[in-house]
């Protein structure tokens, strides 16, 4: 049986979507010719994004909304629009995060990637149910390789995507996901060539504990740097075939893309 969903038309909503991972996330979906809503905090990049993506794949299917995933009030509107826009969501990409590590920002870190991450999640999953007028479909979720391995440089944040992993695998065994069957897998890539990564790699000692540049460039150059592109291929192989669930995506450089399970062993 073939197992490929095809993206023709599907609908997806990536938060994060005006730059970086999430931009090429949108492009990538485009590109298989499905309809996105590129969710994100930053209205100029967002629109810049959206006329850029509308000219290459066309006007109807790309719409921007503002949307800061710490609000409520503004996540729950994204879904609604992109709903009313598209007629229904297929895909959730709750990719949106930001690092930071000081005494003024860490706790920022922890609304935006875990308070602001389980706000999608909960979104998706109301908005992906069948009972709630959805059609199922898939959720990918993005955390980072240092959610699984530990990373001296930036615990605040490796414990926020350590969570997002958990949120994950608790989803999965849901009710509600198999009455709907909705999908949900993570990503966790290592470091990618984005604008968060390039401020890391210049020296924004926000982003690290320590300030010790010369280990920040050290663990880059050990681990490698991967393109969008890469990762989003990595995207469209969890989209597409509907073999996988309950997944953790491994991205990196040198190692390439590896798939294990979400769920450990059991008591
Ligand atoms: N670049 C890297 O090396 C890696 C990044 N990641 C994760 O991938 C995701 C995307 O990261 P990048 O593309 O590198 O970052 P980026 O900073 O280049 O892009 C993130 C996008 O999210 C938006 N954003 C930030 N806070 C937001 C909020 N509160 N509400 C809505 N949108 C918001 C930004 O405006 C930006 O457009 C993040 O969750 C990040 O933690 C994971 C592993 C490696
Ligand atoms: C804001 C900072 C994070 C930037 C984005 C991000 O999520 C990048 C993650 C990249 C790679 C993580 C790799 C983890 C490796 C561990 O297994 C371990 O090898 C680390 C050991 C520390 C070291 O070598 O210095």
């Amino acid at each position: 049986m073939d197992r490929r969903m095809h993206l023709v038309g599907k609908v997806a909503l990536v938060t994060g979507g005006a730059s970086g991972m999430g931009c090429g996330f949108a492009e990538a979906l485009l590109k298989a010719a499905a309809k996105v809503c590129i969710a994100d905090i930053n209205v100029e990049t967002g629109v810049a994004t959206e006329s850029d993506l509308r000219q290459q794949y066309g006007h109807e299917n790309v719409m921007f909304s503002k949307c800061n995933i710490t609000s409520a009030t503004e996540f729950e509107a994204v879904f609604k629009r992109t709903k009313e826009a598209f007629g229904g969501i297929d895909i959730v990409v709750n990719n949106a995060g930001i690092g930071g590590e000081t005494d003024e920002n860490w706790e920022q870190t922890v609304d935006v990637n875990m308070k602001g991450t389980l706000r999608g999640l909960r979104l998706a999953m109301y908005y992906l149910s069948v009972e709630h007028g959805g059609r199922g479909g898939c959720i990918v979720n993005v955390a980072s390789m240092t959610g699984l391995n530990p990373n001296p440089l930036s615990p605040v944040y490796g414990c926020t995507k350590a969570g997002i992993i958990h949120a994950t695998r608790c989803y999965v065994v849901s009710e509600a996901a198999k009455k709907s069957n909705i999908r949900l897998n993570v990503l966790c890539p290592a470091f990618v060539d984005t604008p968060m990564f390039r401020r890391l790699a210049a020296g924004d000692a926000t982003q690290t504990i320590g300030g010790d540049q010369t280990a920040v460039t050290a663990f880059i150059e050990r681990i490698g740097v991967l393109s969008t592109e890469e990762v989003s291929v990595a995207l469209i192989d969890i989209l597409t075939d509907e073999t996988r669930n309950g997944l953790i995506l491994r991205c990196a450089k040198k190692t390439g893309n590896v798939y294990s399970t979400l769920t450990v062993q059991d008591v």
